[in-house]
Order: C-alpha cells, then structure tokens, then sequence
C-alpha cells in the first residue's frame, strides 16, 4: 500500500505560540481526514520563523514546551513531522520532531546553522551532529533541516543511515531567483544519493523576509514531480510506493509547468509582504501620499492587491510645484482602481512654516531646505491621518533612491512600512508594466514622463542623480555583487560617477538606519542583510 503524506505549508504567526498550535492541530486532523497518514510541516512552524530574540525568553520557551504537549494530545491518528525550538543538555536546538499519538518517535537536530545573508542562527542554537531515521508505512524516512540541504554532509549522512526518502523541513525566504535555485539544488542532490526529496517551505510575511511556500517533491532522478503554489498557504499530497524492483517511487507524472514570469513572481512577493505586515500587526488598512509618479503608483497597486481597494486610501497633496498632471494621473490612478481619495494642499502649512522661520534664516537664499519643509508637511498630513484612522502609513521610497539618499528624513521617509524599499527604480518601471497586463492600473503617462520630486519648478530626478540606468547597474554591483570600485569601472562605467555613487550610498547608512522596513526581494537588501557602520572611515 502507498504510504500518504501531506505537505503543509502554512503561515504561522512568529511568537503566536498557541495560535501556531491550533493550526498545525487543525491541519493534522485534516490531513488526517483527507486520508493521509504522515503530515510534514516547516521548520520551526510552532514558533514561527525567525523567532529572534524571543528565544532568549525563559518564558517563551516554557510556552514551547506546554504547546508541544497539547499538540500531541489533540493531534492523533496522524504521524506529523514539526519544527520547533528544543531546550536540551548542550543548549537550544532547532529541530524537527516526528510525533505520533502523543508520543515523541524521533527527533532530528540541525546541523548546519545559517549564519550568513539574513540568518543569525548562531546567535541562538546548537549544532546537531547525528542522522535520525525513522520507520513509517514500511520506509525509512531521513530528516534534515534547510540549510542540511545546502551544505555536504547531512544528506549523505542520512544515506548511509538507511533513508530510503528524505524529509526537509525549512524556512527558506525569497529572493528573486531563488524558486529555481532551491530545485535545482535539491535536484541534485536528490539524484546525487539517488533517494526522492519532499521540501516543506514556510509561507508567509515576517517583517522584512518573505517566505515564498512554493514546496516540492522531487524524484530520486531529481526531477521536479510536484509543486505547491507560491505566496500562499497550501498543501501537497504526496504519494509513495516501492516498484516491483522494490525501489521507492514518487506516484506521480513529471510538473512540467512553466517558470513563472519573473516579474509576476516579485510582484506577489510584495503583496504577500504588504499584506502579512498589515494584517499581523493588526492594522485595518493603509494610507499613502499619492503623487502622480511612478512610486507611489506602484506602491498604491501594491497595497491595493494587498489589502483590497476599501482598506486603502490615497491622499493627493499638491503643491505650487505640482503639475496637473501629477493630479489628474494620481485621480485616474485612484478610479482605475477603485481607491478612495483626499485632496490636502501643503501650500497653507509650507507658507506657515517659512513665515516661522524667517527670522531663523535671516534672509539666506532658498535651497534643499525649502525642499525638506515640503516633503515634512505631507509626513505629518500622511502620519496624522494614520493616527486617526488606525491606517499605517506606507512610505513609497525605491531601492535606488534609498541607495544614494535622495528622499527626505522624517518627510517622504515617514512612515510604518516601505513595500518597494528593496526594488531599483528600473525594475518599478517593469513591476508597473507587469501589473498593468492583469488590468489597467497606473496610468500609460505615469510610465513615460521623466520621474521628478516636484519640490522646486521644473525639477527632474536626473538633476540630482546619474539615468537611473546606469544608477541602478552600478548599484547592483556595489550593493549586491560588493565590487569594489575599480572592478565597476572596468565593466565601462565613468571613473567619476562610480566614485560618487559609491560614496552616496556609503554617506547615507544613516538613513537607512531610520527607514521603515520594507519587502526583501533581492539576495542584498537593506536592513540585516547589509549591516554596515554608520560612523566610518572607510
Ligand atoms: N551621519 C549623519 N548621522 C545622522 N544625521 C545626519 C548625518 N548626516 C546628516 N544628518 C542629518 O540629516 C540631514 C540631511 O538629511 P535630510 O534632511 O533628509 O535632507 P537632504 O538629504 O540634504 O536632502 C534630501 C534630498 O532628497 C531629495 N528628495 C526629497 C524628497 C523626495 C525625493 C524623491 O524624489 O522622492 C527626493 C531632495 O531633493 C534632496 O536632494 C542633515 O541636515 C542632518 O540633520
Ligand atoms: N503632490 C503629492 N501628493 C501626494 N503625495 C506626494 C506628492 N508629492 C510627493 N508625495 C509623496 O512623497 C513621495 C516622494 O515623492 P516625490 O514625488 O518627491 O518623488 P518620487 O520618488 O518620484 O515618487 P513618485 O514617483 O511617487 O512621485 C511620493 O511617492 C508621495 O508618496
Ligand atoms: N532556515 C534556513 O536554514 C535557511 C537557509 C537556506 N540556505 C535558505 O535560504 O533556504
């Protein structure tokens, strides 16, 4: 008889420690019920991941210890393989538990630690050193934790153990690219040790990360045989069986779908991002200062697809420097969309504020500064009716300007959440354009007019700043790729414009440091993923 198992992708809720549990109760019954006999969830799926410093708690550990307890109580008929936190001689370990009618079967600890990019493992666990195999539906099933996957050693190791099939567990985020680098990995592997691989991938929004889900199962040639759906909770059933050749078997045809468009693929990054930012945190909506360029209207399509159109609003706040067109597109942006708006005009309070200041200025020609009192008046319009609405505010910054420092603190930078922090201004442009092939959204003229902060007349981004072309090439290489200077030129850049970029983006950490947090979709964002000294000599 083919032995069934299921692969629940869920959304846990980091640090909900009861909520988590009555979930994973909750998709064991019906997986159970669904006819499956062995249910795999994510790794730390009790805690939700990264738990952070939560881990440190006494207390959090304690609540750990009572969950698992009442999960293998309630949870029974079922085998389930989980992820969670163990307190053991040695310290803390992350590990996947196999529990069956109440009783602990086996217990997996991992064994290569993340401490690299965004993960800060170290700082909180253990190293496992041993393979645990465990028996079910007459196979040997192997465990490993994600990064087992990606480093020699744990997969052979449960080879040799006796696995037959291997279980991983994981909480891997996105990045763009990274659908197909975890296949192709596994793929390998698989076919490397010659055993199929059933890879459990959380879901799900946790501050700056996105865990895509997007599990799969592949054969022990290493083909890709089923896939869940990204971006969203899900299960895959998984049927396994020896031939007459006594070999284990995936039942199953080959997923021959085809590679999702990449773009689309980021889009929803964003969304699922957006979404579970506002919702965990238990905001009723969002609110955003809509300027008729292309940012804004990325960032309002965003949250429109996030939250839907009734929980979002939109606020126009024009100045004596805003065309009318950057009205009349924002006004058709909002229609297209269903988004309801408020016009405030800043002209009342930028004329108050220069009048108050006068005497301080005394008389010295007008420069950024006039600039900055303008972009501070819509931060506090934006962030007074976030107050009074229990909307949070989305700040509507790209990965290029945040690069080089062109957006105003506490002005343009206030705000709760920064959905497209971590997305260039070209790679806007194309994000725009994919999201108006689903529908119309953001006006064509949005996309075609040359990009500008209307915070003096007739200003045009590329008054400050390089074509955002060669911008955002060469901040892929600095940021991403962490070339230094030299090796950039070499690629054709100008000598002179490296250079400056190069120290914008070093002269602006202290920025960042107080921007909101906002989707990662890149392998380098900002935020833990590029810690860097504000205060350097470099
Ligand atoms: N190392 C450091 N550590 C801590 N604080 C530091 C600092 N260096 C400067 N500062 C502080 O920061 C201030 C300078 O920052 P800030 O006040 O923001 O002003 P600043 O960076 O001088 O100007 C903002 C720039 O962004 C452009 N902008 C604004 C708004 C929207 C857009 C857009 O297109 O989206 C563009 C604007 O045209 C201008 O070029 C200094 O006066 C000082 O108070
Ligand atoms: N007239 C306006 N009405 C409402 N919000 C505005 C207005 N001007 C600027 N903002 C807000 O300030 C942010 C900074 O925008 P700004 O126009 O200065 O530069 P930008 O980076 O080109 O952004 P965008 O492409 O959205 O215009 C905008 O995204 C928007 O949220
Ligand atoms: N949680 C982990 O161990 C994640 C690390 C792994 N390399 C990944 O991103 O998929």
């Amino acid at each position: 008889m083919a032995c069934r198992i299921q692969i629940a992708q869920i959304n846990p809720l980091v640090g909900d420690i009861a909520g988590n549990a009555e979930r994973l109760i909750s998709a064991s019954v019906a997986a159970r019920d669904a006819g499956a006999d062995l249910v795999v969830f994510p790794e730390l799926a009790l805690t939700g991941y990264p738990p952070e410093d939560l881990l440190l708690r006494p207390e959090f550990m304690r609540r750990v210890e009572s969950a698992l307890e009442h999960i293998a109580s309630e949870a029974v008929g079922i085998t389930l393989v989980l992820g969670y936190p163990r307190a053991a001689v040695g310290g803390l370990f992350n590990v996947a538990g196999v529990w069956r009618d109440g009783e602990l079967v086996a217990e997996y600890a991992k064994q290569h630690l993340p401490n690299y990019s965004v993960f800060d493992e170290k700082r909180y666990f253990q190293s496992g050193s041993t393979a645990t195999v465990f028996e079910h539906c007459g196979l040997r099933f192997g465990l490993t934790v994600c990064e087992d996957m990606w480093q020699e050693g744990p997969v052979a190791q449960a080879v040799e153990a006796g696995a037959q099939v291997l279980l991983n567990i994981n909480a891997s985020p996105f990045h763009a690219g990274k659908l197909q680098e975890r296949e192709s990995l596994v793929g390998r592997r698989a076919s490397g040790h010659g055993l199929p691989i059933l890879y459990a991938n959380l879901v799900g929004g946790q501050d700056e990360l996105v865990f895509d889900g997007a599990s799969f199962v592949v054969d022990r040639e290493g083909r890709v045989v089923q896939r869940a759906p990204a971006f969203a909770e899900a299960e895959l059933r998984v049927e396994i069986d020896r031939d007459s050749d006594d070999v284990v078997r995936i039942q199953s045809a080959e997923d021959d779908r085809p590679e999702p468009d990449p773009d689309a693929v980021i889009y929803d990054a964003l969304v699922l991002g957006v979404r579970d930012y506002v919702r965990k945190n238990g905001f009723g909506g969002a609110v955003l200062g809509l300027s008729g360029g292309v940012d804004s209207s990325l960032t309002l399509a965003i949250a429109v697809d996030a939250l839907g159109a009734d929980r979002v609003e939109a606020v126009l706040m024009p100045s004596r420097y805003t065309a009318d067109m950057s009205n009349e597109d924002a006004l058709e942006e909002a229609r297209l969309l269903g988004v309801a708006t408020r016009t405030i005009p800043i002209e009342p309070a930028f004329l108050a504020f220069l009048d108050m200041l006068e005497p301080a200025f005394a008389g010295q020609p007008a420069d950024v500064t006039e600039e900055n009192i303008q972009a501070r008046c819509r931060g506090i319009i934006l962030m007074a009716i976030s107050n009074k609405s229990g909307r949070i505010l989305l700040t509507t910054g790209n990965k290029s300007e945040m690069s080089v420092g062109y957006a105003t603190l506490y002005g343009d930078m206030a705000g709760g959440f920064a959905p497209i922090k971590d997305v260039p201004k070209m790679l806007v442009y194309r994000l725009a354009r994919y999201r108006n092939r689903l529908g119309e959204a953001i006006p064509e003229r949005v996309l075609t007019r040359a990009p500008s902060a209307e915070l003096r007349a007739d200003q045009t981004d590329q008054d400050s700043l390089p074509e955002y072309e060669s911008l955002d090439a060469i901040l892929r290489l600095y940021i991403e790729e962490d070339e230094g200077i030299d090796a950039i030129v070499a690629q054709g850049y100008p000598d002179e414009l490296v250079r400056r970029v190069a120290r914008l983006v070093d002269r602006n950490e202290y920025k960042r440091r107080q921007a909101p947090p906002g989707v990662r979709i890149s392998k380098r964002a900002f935020g833990r993923d590029r810690r860097y000294p504000i205060t350097s000599g470099f």
